[in-house]
């Protein structure tokens, strides 16, 4: 049963003299607890599609609609994660954390007994009280994946996460990331231009189009790989199969040599 569906969503943005048409007709169902990703190249739509989402504008037309529910009625809690961690410098990381619940007015021993159950389950016991400048980059990472999931949001947006990472970390943030929704059974779309990355944690893979966005295909992620944290997914040979495929869908409009490299399988 669908859990999130967007149907048939169109989104102008205005300017004083003009008006760009970022999304055109865009139509996807989410099941609770699946992991969708959204690639394609830049200007498609895809942090839009996220922005209204999270409630940030509402989209020129179409539907939007969370367990049944118009997205203003069901008004879910939703959980951003960006490419950059926006943790407060001056705030030690258990407060950087526990700020969200805060403004809910939520000081209850249970949230900070699970602000610290998250920060062990992200490898980051004992660093509650120092500050976010004596951290790595993808010690951040995690402490706002921490902040992410200690409201318990119902719909995680995902925007490009690992992209200002080195590839190592982000590897190994990805097996992190993906154990943790798996854990919680959360439902979630990240947006990415990591082909590799879609693959590697998701169940579908949306792929857009530009001026204006649309959905150019959706892929399957096949059961064998979804099965597998990210990191090993890689290694299946129907990876490598679905990589050309949707390398082919994203650059079908190029001229360049690397395009139809899928050509060859019919799977
Ligand atoms: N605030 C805005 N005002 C006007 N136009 C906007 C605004 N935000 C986005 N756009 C335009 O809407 C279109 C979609 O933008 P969006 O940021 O959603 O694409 P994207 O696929 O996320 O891009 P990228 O991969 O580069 O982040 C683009 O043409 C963009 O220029």
């Amino acid at each position: 049963m669908s859990f999130l569906t967007l149907d048939q969503v169109s989104h102008l943005y205005f300017s004083k003299k003009t008006y760009t048409k970022a999304l055109d007709n865009i139509s996807f169902s989410v099941k609770k607890g699946e992991f969708i990703a959204l690639l394609g190249p830049s200007g498609c739509g895809k942090s839009t599609i996220l922005s209204i989402m999270a409630g940030i504008f509402n989209h020129t037309s179409g539907r939007v609609y969370v367990n049944n529910q118009p997205l203003q009625q069901a008004q879910p809690n939703i959980g951003y994660m960006l490419q950059q961690d926006y943790l407060f410098p001056w705030k030690r990381i258990i407060e950087n954390i526990l700020l969200g619940p805060k403004l809910h007015h939520d000081h209850s021993s249970e949230t900070q007994n699970r602000a610290a159950e998250l920060l062990g389950q992200v490898g980051l016991s004992g660093i509650a009280g120092d500050y976010p400048e004596s951290l790595s980059g993808g010690m951040r990472q995690r402490v706002a994946l921490v902040r992410t999931l200690i409201t318990n949001p119902d719909i995680l947006l995902l925007d490009e996460p690992f992209s200002a990472l080195d590839y190592q970390t982000k590897l190994r943030l990805e097996d992190l990331v993906w154990d943790l929704l798996q854990l919680y059974n959360k439902t979630s779309l990240l947006v990415t231009h990591d082909i590799g990355e879609a693959i590697a944690m998701s169940d579908r893979i949306i792929v857009m189009d530009s001026n204006p966005g649309t959905i150019a295909k959706t892929f399957e992620v096949p059961l064998e790989l979804r099965n597998e944290r990210p990191f090993m997914a890689r290694r299946h040979s129907k990876y490598q199969l679905l990589f050309d495929k949707v390398w082919d869908e994203l650059t079908k409009n190029e001229n360049g040599s690397q395009q139809g490299v899928a050509s060859s399988y019919d799977t």
